[in-house]
This record gives structure tokens, sequence and C-alpha cells, in this order.
């Protein structure tokens, strides 16, 4: 991991090319190996949308949404209990996070041609103390970075392969998303796309 001084953006801290290549086809096996036991499904908006990712997740809890609401349970859709986040995703947080307490959720998000994410806040968690750290795979992806009020200024800044956000302080509960992904811009997924993997301590 190459741990240099982190661009701050309106409180968010990108840490741009933490990741080597090696490092990062590690924890794409890792999470191959994870969506192997937990497959990943499409998951629809309490208001009956239907995202365009397609999710999963290790960890004790995994993110999950439905008709029934947004909310973290200790079992897949399916009925699995979700793997355990593997360890070379936890020495991401390990490095970066500033905190001595593990995450209990590692959500996986795989964007395919077309996919994004509207702007939002991560705030299904019972502690906004502890930070999310987001890292990101595979091809480029727009990410937008507003401030805790909904419909506020924002920045955007193309994300690239190796990666990882921090989301803490000041930008924990700050808006956020994917306005788009450049497909087929990284060769690490040999079929194009981006996963995104999202660290959170959920209790
Ligand atoms: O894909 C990203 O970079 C952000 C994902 C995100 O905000 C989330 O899963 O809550
Ligand atoms: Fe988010």
């Amino acid at each position: 991991m190459n741990l240099a001084t982190p661009l701050k953006i309106r409180g968010f801290d990108v840490f741009q090319e933490l990741l080597s290549r090696s490092e990062q086809e590690e924890l794409v096996a890792d999470i191959r190996a994870i969506a192997e036991a937990a497959p990943m499904f499409a998951p629809v908006t309490p208001g009956g949308r239907k995202m365009s990712v397609k999710m999963t997740s290790g960890g004790a809890l995994g993110w999950v949404t439905d008709r029934s609401g947004y909310r973290y349970q200790a079992q897949h859709p399916d009925g699995m209990d979700w793997p355990p986040i593997p360890a070379s995703v936890l020495a991401i947080w390990e490095a970066v996070s500033g905190v001595s307490r593990a995450p209990d959720c590692c959500l996986v998000n795989f964007y395919g041609e077309g996919a994004k994410m509207g702007m939002h806040q991560d705030k299904d968690e019972g502690n906004f103390d502890w930070p999310v750290v987001s890292v990101s795979l595979g091809d480029e992806a727009l990410f937008r970075m507003g401030s805790v009020e909904r419909g506020g200024s924002t920045e955007s800044l193309w994300l690239k392969s190796g990666d990882v956000v921090v989301m803490g302080g000041s930008a924990r509960l700050a808006y956020h998303g994917v306005d788009k992904i450049r497909f087929g811009s990284s060769t690490l997924l040999p079929k194009g796309g981006r996963i995104n993997l999202t660290l959170r301590a959920v209790e």
C-alpha cells in the first residue's frame, strides 16, 4: 500500500493509487470468492425502483434493500450467512480508517455498463463516529461529493482502480454518489465494470 498524504476534498480523504496492481488483483480474487458463496443480487429501493448496481456483502452484517426498506441484516436474501470480510480488505481499513475497531460490513457493489448511484447519505449505521472506507477496483467512476445538506453544491472526481476514499468526520454524513463509469477503462476485470467496496462499522 502506498500511503501518501490523501487529497482532501470537502472533508473526504482521497488516497489516490493506494493499492498496487497485485494488491488489486488479490482483492478481486477475494471478492469473487464472496460472490460465489453469497451471490450478487439486484437490489430494489423501498420505492420499488431497481438499482443499477448488483450487490452482496461480507461480514457479520450485510446491507440490503427491498420493498421493506434499507437495512443491515445477518443473512443474504437467499438465507445464507455472509462470508467473512477478507484479510486483504481489513488491511485497508486498518491502514486508513484511523480507528481501532474493525468494520462489521463490507458492502460489495458491482457497476456494469451504464450503472450509477444517486446522491445519498450512508446513515443506516448505529454510530456515525466511525468512518466509511470506500475502495475502487476496475473501471473509473465519476464520484460526486456534496455536503450534509441535500441539493447543495458538489465537487466531482474520477476515482481510478486502487483509489480509496475515507468518509469520516465532517464528511461522514455528506451526500455522495456515482454519476457514471467509463466502461472498459480498466483492464483489472476481464469483462469490464467496476467493483466498489464500502467498509462500515454498523453496530
Ligand atoms: O461506488 C462508490 O464509489 C460509492 C458507493 C456508495 O456510496 C455506497 O455503496 O454507499
Ligand atoms: Fe454511500
